[in-house]
């Protein structure tokens, strides 16, 4: 049902509440599927397409030894995802939902690949530890490239995912410049650094944070410090949410890329489900700057949309929940006494 007036919200909840259930007794599922509806603008919402894009880009600042893996790697895990065999690939493999992979700007040539979407913005990013990332132009075509991307997919939910080794540094800087939250609790050991590097990075990312003004807005954070496969999710989410999508945000390098994104259009926000708690350190801290309860803490740490993948089932039950479930009264149930 389209609604024609202006309480959908209040129709929303009578139909939630009218549902043969005691009242509020699939507890969070109800505020996602309220939150589906709204997206929607309809009681009986529309959730049966998911897909996953996993945009990959490098950093210059992996140069600094900032990550427990060479840079080599985002290259090879591309290659890894175009041929199945991530842990990506085998989540979405198992729950039916089509993979896309997006260079946005790995380093090295061009990867001649039919299956590989080509968004590259440069070959990797500069190293934000001596100067800015990316040029305000560059951060411009990333944004526009990922929204334009989202809006294009055919999905009802859209999973965004990433590959680009460091980029939890990445992450961490323009979540520091965004929330004001600081670097202590936004660094971790993203690969699995050891203590000596883990300390490394956080003098490194202290270095990087000092060129610029405590706090930043969007653009400039991305710019300074972002990916380009940050920045192109941060545009997905704009595209999506503009396009009525439901975004499932991953973990804690998409939570970065919501930070921007809804610094530049808080408007973004309704489209927003973050999927879980990741195991990275900042994570938790960020999640609580952007006022975000995620919907699942299974330890993860691991990227390319895994932890979204896996919210993707309660966000398709939600929504059937209160499309298809029988109220009191067509299913002949008795209300409270
Ligand atoms: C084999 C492998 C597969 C991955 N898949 C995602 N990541 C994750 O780890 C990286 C970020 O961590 P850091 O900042 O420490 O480099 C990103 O590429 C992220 O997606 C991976 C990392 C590795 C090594
Ligand atoms: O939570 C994440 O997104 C994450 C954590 C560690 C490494 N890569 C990604």
């Amino acid at each position: 049902m389209i609604d024609q007036s202006n309480d959908l919200a209040g129709q929303i909840r009578a139909r939630i509440d009218s549902l043969t259930k005691p009242l509020g007794a699939l507890g969070r599922i109800e505020a996602l599927a309220a939150q589906i509806a709204a997206l929607q603008g309809r009681t009986d919402p529309q959730m049966a397409a998911c897909a996953l894009i996993i945009f990959a880009g490098d950093h210059g600042i992996a140069g600094e030894g900032v990550s427990a893996f060479p840079q080599e790697v985002t290259r090879q895990m591309v290659l890894n995802f175009l041929a199945g065999g991530a842990a990506a690939n085998v989540f979405a493999n198992s729950l039916g939902v089509p993979l896309s992979v997006v260079d946005a700007g790995m380093a090295g040539p061009r990867m001649e690949h039919p299956g590989l979407i080509d968004r590259r913005i440069a070959r990797g990013t500069r190293n934000s530890a001596v100067e800015a990332a990316m040029t305000a132009e560059q951060c411009a075509a990333a944004l526009r490239a990922g929204h334009a991307l989202a809006q294009e997919a055919a999905c009802d939910a859209l999973c965004l995912g990433e590959m680009g080794i460091a980029n939890t540094s990445a992450a961490s800087l323009v979540a520091h410049k965004l929330t004001g939250v600081s670097l202590d609790l936004l660094v971790g050991r993203g690969t699995g650094l050891d203590d000596g590097a883990l300390a490394h990075k956080a003098a490194v990312l202290a270095r990087a944070a000092a060129r610029t003004a405590p706090q930043l807005d969007a653009l400039t954070a991305l710019a300074e410090y972002g990916g380009f496969e940050i920045a192109m999710m941060a545009g997905a989410m704009l595209g999506a949410a503009q396009a009525r999508r439901i975004v499932i945000v991953d973990g804690f390098i998409a939570g970065a890329a919501a930070a921007a994104a809804l610094a530049i259009d808080p408007a973004v926000r309704p489209a927003l489900v973050f999927a879980h708690r990741s195991a990275e350190r900042g994570h938790a801290a960020l999640l609580e700057a952007l006022d975000a309860e995620p919907l699942l803490d299974l330890g993860l740490r691991l990227g390319e949309g895994t932890g979204a993948l896996l919210a993707w089932p309660l966000v398709r039950a939600a929504a059937a929940m209160i499309r298809d479930m029988a109220s009191f009264s067509a299913a002949g149930v008795s209300g409270p006494q």
